[in-house]
């Protein structure tokens, strides 16, 4: 009896441990398994949410940006996930030719879409730029290169397919070319709001809000990181100022004129020296050897622009340096912020900002960060904010739910739905 008795013990016991060690082990194996979907999921979002595209001859492979790009609550126009343009897409592509995944459409269609080239928008170093209107609704803009142009067909195939290559919803992307009757044309995403530049220094726009200005140096920010650090080969900007950053009709801000070939720029630059004065990188003009940390510089001086909300031919600069001397100590960067904010923005932030673009314009280039350090900051400066306004509907929303009866308290509640109008959605 004893025997069986103690024979039935360890049986049940070893029966038990088996039944709990199995259990165990399904029950980690299902949880392995959701986890493993989940961040199968989360990682899809995000590469489809932002897309970097590196292009090499016949390949397409999909990066992700150095930061979640969550905080840019911000609509994406004429993007596929991809970051290719919609409008190209489908059925609606009929007509046009596509030579390497680049279409190439006839003269006499842009012809028509630009009312025979009446329809003006602006006037770049590479000769005007048209709004065009095509017959499949879809709005683009047509650059046409200078006839004064020495690039031969074959080059400008290969600059087309260059170009083709670089995809960024922070990029104004090409869409198009024609190479038709002598002419030279490259087809962009049209930009709704026009350039940075109109809008900071253009008195018929209203003036920038701060918060704004941070998201345009983020997107700015994140285009240039994708062509220092997502293209293959990695491209040099050369030539980053207010002009060059373009709005669609949600502010979202876009790097344009990336990537073309500077020897083509009617010269209105001294001594072969590229780019735009009072944005030049000292070092590149010493050296005269242009990378990645020049654009940093021009970028840094673009982060000033919209600070002070003027430009280096306004003496930015030189306004930059006097406060930077008070500046030390977290304080005098104040003395710069445009008038046109009326003192709207938030002080911390707007030293961070200047102290990241402070180091963008460090004399020597190895100071200063990458575009993906820059990324980073200003990234920190917007998830910062949007938590802050989390925190602050917190305090507002349990009083206005509990007992919204009074006037003090319905201010106070329309006062928290405004500040909230820009929460990212969660
Ligand atoms: N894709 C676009 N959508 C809307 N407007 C555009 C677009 N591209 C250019 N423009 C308009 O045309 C103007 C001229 O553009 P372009 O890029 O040729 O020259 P720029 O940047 O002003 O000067 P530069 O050629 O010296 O850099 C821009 O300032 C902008 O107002």
């Amino acid at each position: 009896m004893k025997g069986v008795s103690w024979g039935l013990i360890i049986g049940v016991t070893v029966g038990v441990v088996i039944g709990v060690l199995l259990a165990t082990s399904a029950l980690f194996c299902i949880r392995f398994r959701k986890k493993r979907a989940q961040i199968g999921s989360s990682s899809s979002r995000r590469a489809s949410t932002i897309p970097i595209r590196v292009n090499g001859v016949d390949a397409c492979t999909i990066v992700s940006d150095s930061t979640t790009g969550q905080e840019s609550p911000r609509v994406l126009e004429n993007l596929d996930v991809n970051g290719g343009s919609l409008w190209l897409e489908g059925p609606r592509r009929k007509n046009v030719v596509s030579v390497s995944g680049i279409p190439k459409y006839p003269y006499k269609d842009l012809q028509k879409a630009t009312s025979n080239f009446t329809t003006v928008i602006g006037q770049g170093a590479f000769g005007p730029v048209y709004k065009a209107q095509m017959s499949t609704g879809e709005t683009v803009a047509v650059k046409v290169l200078a006839s004064n142009s020495k690039q031969g067909e074959k080059e400008f195939q290969t600059e087309v397919l260059l170009l083709g290559r670089l995809h960024h919803r922070n990029l104004v992307n090409l869409v198009g070319y024609c190479a038709e009757k002598g002419e030279h044309m490259l087809i962009y995403v049209y930009m709704t709001n026009g350039s940075l530049a109109s809008h900071l220094y253009n008195e018929k726009y209203e003036p920038l809000k701060w918060d704004l200005r941070i998201n345009i140096a983020l997107d700015v920010a994140r285009g240039l990181e994708y062509l220092h650090d997502g293209a293959v080969p990695p491209v040099v900007h050369r030539d980053i100022k207010s002009h060059n950053i373009l709005l669609d009709k949600s502010m979202n801000a876009r790097v344009a004129d990336f990537g073309l070939s500077r020897e083509e720029m009617v010269s209105h630059h001294a001594s072969n020296i590229r780019g735009t004065f009072g944005y030049l990188d000292p070092e590149y003009v010493s050296s005269r050897s242009f990378t990645t940390k020049s654009d940093v510089y021009s970028f840094g001086v673009l982060l000033f622009e919209l600070i002070a909300g003027r430009n280096p031919q306004q003496g930015l600069m030189e306004y930059v340096e006097l406060a930077a001397i008070n500046a030390e100590v977290n304080e005098g960067w104040e003395e710069i912020a445009d008038a046109r904010l009326d003192g709207s923005y938030d002080t911390n932030e707007l030293h961070d900002m200047a102290r990241l673009a402070y180091r963008c314009i460090n004399r020597m280039s190895r100071k200063r960060p990458s575009m993906r350090d820059a990324v980073q900051t200003l990234s920190r400066i917007v998830k910062g904010r949007h938590s802050k306004r989390r925190r602050r509907s917190r305090q507002f929303f349990p009083v206005t739910i509990e007992d919204g009866s009074t006037d003090r308290q319905s201010h106070r509640r329309q006062d928290s739905f405004d500040s909230l109008s820009d929460l990212p959605d969660v």
